[in-house]
């Protein structure tokens, strides 16, 4: 079980969130809807405990365990993964030998791995030097290689096709079967493919609304500031 607890963040000393709570167990995909710039990003590098993203107020808890003071490189070997928006451009590595080196630590097979996501045509290029849309797909290879029990999936569907956003989809399914998700994003358009088991909007600061599927239809109908 995870849980955030009344978490505040300061990003460079500004604090962008307060109050915010949520949990998730296995199989649960939660989405953090919000408009650009709303915090949603800085709330997920906090939580990975990324260095300048501070939780000031509150706490975050996997299994049981508060977080707090817990380097990224711990909290990952805890169960914590984070795909990042922009995957990180890794010159020099090659996307199969980078399965592979998580693969040996987690004991999961990178050929299933790239083929869940599409990307066995990719293991011989370099991490650094692929698409926008195929370094996305390659970010989700490496979470779903490291057998997490908590996913943060950060903008799934920003800059990715329609066709590679189902494989997206499909991926995170799979990544769900055995991690409780939280998904960020501004368009919601992995929503079409991927049914939330939750939704929260994030606006202002706060978790201005939550619910089901009806939270996602009403932002389509009224955008994030004419929410009820
Ligand atoms: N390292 C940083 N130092 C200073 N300010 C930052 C830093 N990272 C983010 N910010 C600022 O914090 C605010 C929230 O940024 P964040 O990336 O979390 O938003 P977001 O909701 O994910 O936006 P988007 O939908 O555009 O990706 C923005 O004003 C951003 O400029």
């Amino acid at each position: 079980m995870f849980i955030l607890e009344n978490v505040s963040v300061s990003v460079g000393g500004r604090e962008l969130l307060r109050g915010i709570s949520l949990s998730l167990g296995r199989g649960d995909i939660f989405y953090i809807l919000g408009p650009n710039g709303v915090g949603k990003s800085s709330l997920l590098k906090a939580v990975m405990g990324l260095p300048g993203y501070e939780v000031t107020a509150g706490r975050v808890v996997l299994d049981g365990v508060d977080l707090a003071g817990f380097s990224t490189y711990e909290r990952a070997a805890r169960g914590v993964a984070l795909a990042f928006q922009v995957p990180p451009r890794l010159h020099g590595v090659r996307v199969g030998a980078l399965l592979s080196h998580i693969c040996k630590k987690t004991g999961c097979d990178a050929g299933e791995i790239a083929k869940a996501v599409e990307i066995e045509h990719l293991f011989d290029r370099e991490v650094g030097k692929l698409s926008g849309g195929e370094s996305k797909r390659v970010e989700l290879a490496t979470v779903l290689a490291q057998r997490p029990k908590v996913a943060l999936i950060d903008e799934p569907d920003s800059g990715v096709d329609v066709e590679s956003l189902s494989i997206v989809a499909r991926g995170l399914k799979e990544l769900a079967a055995g991690a409780g998700l939280i998904v960020v994003t501004h368009s919601a358009h992995i929503a079409r493919y991927l049914a939330p088991t939750r939704v929260c909007v994030l606006y202002g600061g706060v978790f201005k609304k939550c619910g089901g599927q009806e939270v996602i239809d009403e932002v389509f109908a009224y955008g994030f500031s004419k929410l009820a």
